[in-house]
């Protein structure tokens, strides 16, 4: 039997799927290793979590492979798909993972670190694992190509934008999802203005039209826009110059940004948010606050990007599982068409909203989009 493995290395977790391919590919087995370092956790789908120990990428990955032994007897994998998280100027489009193209892709770990040398990494491994397989790389950044000049663009001197300081956006593969459920479920939606709020450690939004990306919080790095469990999300460049004049290093700066800011920083208990709204602690309670303020603040960006709103989404960890984030998040918000059932809320429906304009909440699913790129890929 044909098979396609997919691999999706985030910050802090490893999801992989096994399928059997086809255009529409069937899942044979998923699961992921979350809270990868000191104790990470490895959980099948329909399973318990168990631990593994410390553990980086790679002994993730091979911890994976492991776990998959029985369920790949008999399966021959002809693909296996890496999310990649930055594709940089060059790559608007999955492709296959040549040395060459492994080589351009290492030169951008500088502006994804806490992201794409765990991408390559994972890659690495499958080629040693799975040698005859075609290795097919998926980007994050490749949703938002096509944006106008302005949203591309950062206000610096112009040969920066011609060596790829540019605004690129991330969390592509889950607004392609996304935007795949609206066309199939939600077809008129689809075909208006929606909002996609990406709510999950890494955490960002974008505005669609008609199927496209039209802006999106994030920008060059996977650090601009909301703030997220470790991450500070927008911050004035100001800040970054005193920091600097008082002798912080590139490196202690750099850690701060990604692995000590956001929800973390803030609340100085937990970058999850459900430890957070357990919390009587008010730093906690603050930390919430401010995260629900950017959120409604980029809400207002992205529906002027727009002209206008007809629909809201939530989704990742966050989105689809925080209730009370997203009933803040909406409140008040009638001036834009969104107004809140907090019954069909409260029990995470897939439509929670009763004002003109449409808010559904809807699972992600990054390696299925991984999954029809490798399988159109092994067609072709
Ligand atoms: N029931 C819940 N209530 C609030 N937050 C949740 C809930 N379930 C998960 N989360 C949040 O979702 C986050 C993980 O989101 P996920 O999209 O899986 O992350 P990743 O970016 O690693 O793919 C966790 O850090 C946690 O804060
Ligand atoms: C780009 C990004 O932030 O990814 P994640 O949410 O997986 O950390
Ligand atoms: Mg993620």
């Amino acid at each position: 039997m044909s098979a396609v493995l997919t691999l999706n290395a985030g910050s802090s977790s490893l999801k992989f799927a096994l399928y059997r391919a086809a255009s529409e590919p069937e899942v044979l087995r998923s699961g992921q290793v979350e809270n990868i370092g000191p104790v990470a956790r490895l959980s099948l789908r329909g399973g318990a979590p168990r631990e593994i120990g410390p553990a980086d990428h790679v002994v993730a990955v091979r911890a994976i492979f492991t776990a998959l032994e029985g369920a790949l007897k008999g399966q021959q994998v002809e693909g296996v798909g890496h999310r990649i998280v930055h594709g940089g100027k060059a790559f608007g489009a999955p492709v296959e993972l040549t040395e060459e193209v492994l080589a351009q892709l290492e030169a951008l770990i500088p502006l994804a670190p806490l992201h794409q040398p765990n991408n390559l990494a994972a890659v690495r491994a499958a080629q040693a694992a799975f040698p005859d397989a075609r290795q097919i790389g998926c980007f994050d950044t490749a949703f938002h190509r096509g944006h106008p000049f302005v949203n591309d663009a950062f206000a610096l001197p112009r040969r920066f934008y011609d060596q790829g300081v540019r605004r690129y956006g991330f969390h592509g593969l889950s607004y392609d999802y996304i935007a795949g459920v609206l066309k199939r479920d939600w077809p008129e939606l689809a075909q208006g203005r929606v909002v996609i709020c990406h709510l999950g450690n890494g955490a960002s939004m974008c505005a669609v039209a008609q199927g496209r990306s039209r802006g999106s919080t994030m920008g060059f790095s996977a650090l601009d826009g909301l703030p997220m469990g470790t991450r500070c999300g927008q911050l004035d460049p100001g800040v970054l110059l005193y920091l600097m004049a008082q002798g912080m290093t590139h490196a202690q700066i750099e850690h701060m940004l990604y692995s000590e800011s956001g929800l973390m920083g803030l609340s100085q208990i937990s970058n999850d948010m459900r430890m957070l709204l357990q919390s009587e602690d008010p730093r906690a309670a603050e930390a919430i606050d401010y995260y629900v303020f950017r959120i409604r603040r980029e809400m207002g960006a992205m529906a002027a990007v727009l002209n206008g709103l007809d629909g809201v989404v939530f989704t990742g960890g966050i989105g689809e599982n925080a209730a009370p984030i997203r009933a803040r998040v909406v409140e008040g918000m009638d001036f834009l068409g969104l107004r809140l059932d907090a019954d069909a809320n409260a029990a995470s429906a897939v439509s929670v909203g009763a004002g003109a304009a449409k808010i559904l909440v809807i699972k992600t699913d990054e390696e299925r989009v991984i999954a029809r790129a490798v399988a159109a890929a092994l067609a072709a």
